[in-house]
């Protein structure tokens, strides 16, 4: 691109907050870049254990994505107190409560301002991962999911409450945006059907190069409603 492209280029454009669908809110640069630098810093200490990161089973093979949990380990046949070998996950950590709280509040669903994550789920997808469209329907409250995007940009697929199928709005997610999906959007299907290899800024790109770990994470926080 010439300088003047670069200068005047889409990249550049202000993204504002929108509601994607009734309840589905989007906060592009919510985290700032040192924020998004430590949490790929942190990562593989997070995917040492004591629940290490893996690929969970599902119907017909395994996922792409690999997955770290907090609190609680996700299986596709609803959420477990202990992984592989008998190991519990650590607590939900207090930084994840906090701007679960901050990200309600800043989405409208003031309601549950002092809600209590009791799971986050860390999701690594390598550059050629995706997740297929799907809801979040293990947990037994109906308080908002709070979804954290950092490293790589990936397009996010939001669709309706009744199928899994059109019509859906595609969106770009890049490193720092925050999606909350409550109310009338919170059990509808989603998925991210590709990672856009490369496309995260400077400072958050020389984190990936120093921890090893192209492609994007997402942090996932939910309260399950689960007794422990
Ligand atoms: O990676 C994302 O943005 C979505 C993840 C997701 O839908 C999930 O973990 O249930
Ligand atoms: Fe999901």
């Amino acid at each position: 691109m010439t300088a003047v492209g670069a200068l005047f280029g889409d990249e550049t454009l202000p993204r504002p907050a929108q509601e994607v669908a009734p309840g589905c809110h989007w906060v592009p640069g919510w985290l700032d870049a040192g924020q998004q630098a430590w949490v790929v810093r942190q990562y593989r200490r997070w995917a040492a254990g004591p629940v290490p990161a893996h690929r969970p089973a599902v119907r017909g093979g395994r996922m792409s994505v690999t997955m770290v949990p907090f609190g609680w380990v996700w299986t596709s046949a609803g959420y477990a107190r202990t992984g592989e070998q008998d190991a519990a996950p650590l607590p939900v950590p207090d930084w994840m409560v906090r701007l679960y709280r901050r990200a309600v509040v800043a989405t409208g669903f003031d309601g549950w301002a002092e809600a209590a994550p009791d799971v986050a789920l860390v999701n690594h997808y390598r550059p050629d991962a995706s997740m297929g469209m799907h809801r979040d329907a293990d947990e037994l409250t109906e308080a908002p999911v709070v979804s954290l995007s950092v490293g790589d940009a990936c397009t996010f697929r939001f669709g309706s409450t009744e199928t899994r199928t059109r019509p859906w709005t595609d969106i770009r997610l890049e490193s720092g945006d925050l999606v909350v999906f409550g109310g009338p959007a919170r059990r509808a299907f989603h998925g991210v059907p590709r990672i856009h290899p490369g496309t995260a800024g400077p400072q958050v790109a020389a984190a990936q190069a120093e921890a090893e770990l192209p492609g994007r994470l997402n942090i996932t926080l939910r309260v399950t409603g689960l007794q422990r």
